[in-house]
């Protein structure tokens, strides 16, 4: 079931176009990643699906519902955390949860012990969130946008300022409530290779436009046409381009990269060098979300 659906979407600040025929579906239970560069429409496209600002044409339902006119049913269901955290400083984080449970009327104490423990932070539940760290801020953060068990999550850049440890904190966090609460969650990111771990399904937003959208599986059958495999062997073929018929390049003394059609070309080569000599490891190098993306933004799309 989709539990967000856009068609032909715009949004106009001030007679300037920010968001052009955004049509995109989002099934319920999965977590999408929403990529595109400073600038590209990223947070409108949020504000427009929680009802903070109306699309200009288009038509979107969340949740089935139309997000012009209940905006505040939407609310009640979803979550958000965006880049300031917006957290009271000088409040325990135990008050902070307890204030904006309040606000959403759900006051309930074994939620907000059950979500400090979650996100590691019921030690330090009576400390002042001044005194926290960013990656803290941040846990506590999406511990505030989950106090009413909401249905979606979105997420704005949810990593800035974080150290590789919190990264991967906030990743795993993000997984597993996905897991146990079954929570939709769209991710806002320039930073890629942080999401393509967690991500089932990518939306692409250049210039306000969505110009690409699907799984990774199908980005990847729809872009990459060659594999680029990097293998560690002892192999020293005579001829410096070609080995028994495929094209390679010599990167160290005992790296060469295959170029490939596909990918069941990789067994056979594999198999011809381990006749010859020696493989350590062998490694796909041109699969990641990075080099999708790039070869997207690039225009290699219809
Ligand atoms: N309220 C507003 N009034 C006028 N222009 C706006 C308003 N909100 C956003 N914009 C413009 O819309 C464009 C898209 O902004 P948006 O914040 O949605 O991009 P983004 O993809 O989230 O970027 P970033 O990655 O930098 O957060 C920008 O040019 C921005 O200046």
């Amino acid at each position: 079931m989709n539990i967000i659906e856009a068609f032909d979407v715009d949004k106009e600040f001030n007679g300037r176009s920010i968001l052009k025929d955004v049509s995109f579906t989002i099934k319920e239970g999965t977590i999408n990643g929403l990529l595109g560069p400073n600038g590209a429409g990223k947070t409108t496209l949020i504000r427009l699906l929680n009802g903070v600002i109306d699309a200009t044409n288009g038509t979107m339902k969340v949740m089935n519902y139309d997000p012009k006119f209940h905006g505040d049913d939407i609310r009640a269901q979803t979550g958000i955390v965006t880049e300031s955290a917006a957290l009271y400083h000088d409040m325990s984080a135990w008050d902070n949860l307890v204030f904006f449970a309040k606000i959403y009327k759900v006051f309930d104490q074994k939620r907000i012990s059950y979500l400090l423990e979650q996100f590691e932070l019921y030690d330090k539940k009576d400390h002042l969130v001044g005194t926290f760290s960013t990656g803290m801020k941040k846990r506590l953060s999406l511990a505030k946008a989950l106090i009413h068990k909401p249905k979606l999550l979105f997420l704005d850049e949810p990593t800035n300022g974080l150290d590789p440890e919190g990264i991967n904190d906030v990743i795993q966090l993000l997984k597993k409530v996905n897991e146990e609460e079954g929570i939709t969650i769209l991710i806002c990111s320039h930073v890629l290779h942080q999401l393509e771990t967690i991500c089932e399904a990518f939306l692409f937003l250049k210039e306000g436009r969505l110009i690409e959208q699907g799984t990774r599986r199908e980005l990847e059958d729809k872009y990459l046409s060659e594999i680029k495999l990097l293998v560690e062997t002892g192999l020293q073929p005579a001829d410096p381009r070609v080995y028994r018929g495929y094209s390679y390049k010599r990167k160290s003394p005992s790296q060469l990269e295959f170029t490939l059609l596909s990918k069941e070309q990789i067994s056979p080569l594999l198999k011809e060098i381990l006749t010859e000599s020696w493989i350590y490891s062998s490694e796909i190098t041109n699969r990641g979300l990075e080099t999708l993306y790039f070869k997207i933004r690039g225009g290699d799309h219809e």
